[in-house]
């Protein structure tokens, strides 16, 4: 069942994108929007303008303004937690309040990281931050597409609780030069607390004489960093209305702040501020969060695709796609709408991709010839990340648009069907003028505020996450009970794996 705004929007005609630019000529200057650093063409979608007058009124029977407002005023949008989603804040954005208090926050950060180039913590070569979902991904994804030539430490963001994880990462690591960033917005969640303990038996089992003395904790529960053993002057603690996967931003971003330095970190939280303007001042028909919102509902609420792809041409965010499975799937991945009733159809799509070209040579061909339409999303950086032959940067655009231009138009074969194309394949694609800190910045919050409007338009909840608790509360009592009352399937795993215990 799909909702009658949505209904309304099926039974409009739907365009050939073969023939598309024959039958709406001005449709580059009317899908193309650019905002800052970044340039979003949209003209290779199905919107025409029929389908963008319908979503133009799904966005107003939905309250976009309003909705939008409450969150930037710092209402209590997360209505089933009671708390306010302020991650704009953290940029300069929203509730006064709210700024003030994430500038005062960003204050002690900056601090703490001035001391440590100072030589506070003694000798620091190494970074060591531990944390998992958005206490890990959002600064991993920053410190790999920026660090360049600029970066002054190692750093190694863990993860799994999968030792392995943390052995492999520490290998080559002087314990007596290593920082160690505990971040958790919780500070109880299991993966950290225990990679982190055992971060500080590596270092006790070095001989380093302090070894709570190396480690900052990033956090919004910073008397539970206490009771673990930090000291106050090395809790760096932020806002608990800043979501978990919304919190790079905050003191979550140390170990790029740290790294890439101040500045840089500056600059990524200017660029995401530019694009918080622009999404709340613009009006709703140039809107580049709205209208990429009005591409995905319409290809999974009308089309019913399950699926989204997005393709980094560029090797400095091959990280974006698995950071934006959890900023799109883990916000939108509901049943419910925010008063508890079932949702009207389908809400996220899975987000999966990787990286141009080496996508190509291994998944595209489902995408040019599959039966199950994926839209298809293009980033890509117009100067290059590399100082080699410009060869390599102009072959890497080349494909890349040369794979929307083959999608799009497809390939008649008349003769031999396997070999024939059929075109009419979607994809939207985002050129930066850059990878800078504020080009990225920029480029994060577009997505931020993309999955935002999509939930105005569903009329759910972006920023609660329940459907992840049951697993982690019967781990919880596996661990407690032991291996009893489950099923026999669960029962014989838990036997033949772990044994007695
Ligand atoms: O930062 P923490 O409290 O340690 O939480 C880490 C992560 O775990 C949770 O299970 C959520 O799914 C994530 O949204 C969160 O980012």
């Amino acid at each position: 069942m799909t909702s009658p705004a949505l209904a309304a929007i099926a039974a409009l005609p739907k365009a050939d994108l073969k023939s598309i630019f024959d039958t709406d000529p001005d449709r580059l200057d009317k899908l193309v929007l650019t905002q800052g650093p970044l340039r979003f063409d949209w003209s290779k979608t199905h919107l025409t303008d029929d389908v963008l007058a319908g979503f133009l009124k799904l966005a107003e029977d939905q309250g976009f303004a309003q909705q939008r407002d409450a969150l930037f005023s710092g209402f209590a949008v997360n209505n089933t937690e009671g708390r306010a989603a302020e991650h704009p804040a953290e940029r300069g954005e929203g509730n006064a309040d709210s700024v003030a208090r994430a500038k005062m926050l960003h204050g002690r950060m900056r601090a703490l990281i001035d001391a440590i180039e100072a030589g506070a913590l003694g000798d620091v070569r190494h970074i060591l931050h531990i944390g998992i979902g958005g206490s890990a991904l959002g600064p991993k994804l920053i410190v790999d597409a920026l660090d360049g030539d600029g970066v002054r430490y190692d750093v190694a963001i863990v993860s799994n609780v999968d030792g392995t994880a943390l052995e492999r990462a520490i290998e080559g690591f002087d314990p007596h030069a290593t920082l160690i960033a505990v971040a958790s917005k919780t500070f109880t969640t299991t993966e950290t607390m225990l990679n982190a303990a055992s971060a500080i038996n590596w270092l006790v089992e070095a001989g380093v004489e302090d070894p709570y003395g190396k480690v900052i904790a990033l956090t919004a529960a910073p008397e539970k960093a206490i009771e673990w053993g930090v000291d106050e002057t090395r809790i760096l603690p932020f806002a608990e209305s800043v979501g978990g996967r919304y919190s790079l931003w905050s003191s979550i971003g140390f170990p790029a702040a740290l790294a890439l330095g101040w500045d840089a970190f500056e600059s990524l939280l200017e660029g995401a501020a530019a694009m918080d303007r622009h999404f709340r001042l613009s009006a709703p028909h140039e809107n580049a969060p709205l209208i990429a919102a009005f591409t995905d509902q319409y290809y999974t609420g009308v089309l019913g695709c399950q699926t989204r792809a997005l393709f980094a041409y560029d090797e400095r965010l091959a990280l974006l796609p698995s950071y934006l499975q959890q900023l799109e799937m883990e916000s939108n991945g509901k049943s419910v709408k925010r008063d508890g009733s079932p949702v009207d159809g389908p809400t996220a799509p899975i987000t999966w991709g990787g990286v141009g070209t080496d996508a190509q040579h291994a998944v595209f061909q489902l995408l040019h010839q599959g039966t199950i339409l994926t839209p298809v999303e293009f980033i890509a950086s117009v100067e290059p990340g590399n100082t080699l032959d410009p060869a390599h940067h102009r072959a890497l655009l080349v494909n890349c648009f040369a794979q929307g231009a083959a999608l799009m138009r497809g390939k008649e074969n008349a003769d031999d069907p396997a070999r024939a194309y059929p075109g009419n394949r979607p994809s939207t694609t985002i050129l930066m003028d850059d990878v800078t800190p504020e080009a990225l910045g920029a480029l994060i919050a577009f997505y931020e505020h993309r999955v935002f409007a999509n939930a105005v338009l569903m009329g759910i909840n972006p920023f609660d996450q329940f459907g992840v608790e049951l697993g982690k509360e019967i781990a919880k009592s596996i661990e407690a009970n032991g291996p009893s009352g489950f099923d026999p399937s669960t029962m014989a795993l838990i036997g033949l794996a772990l044994g007695g215990q």
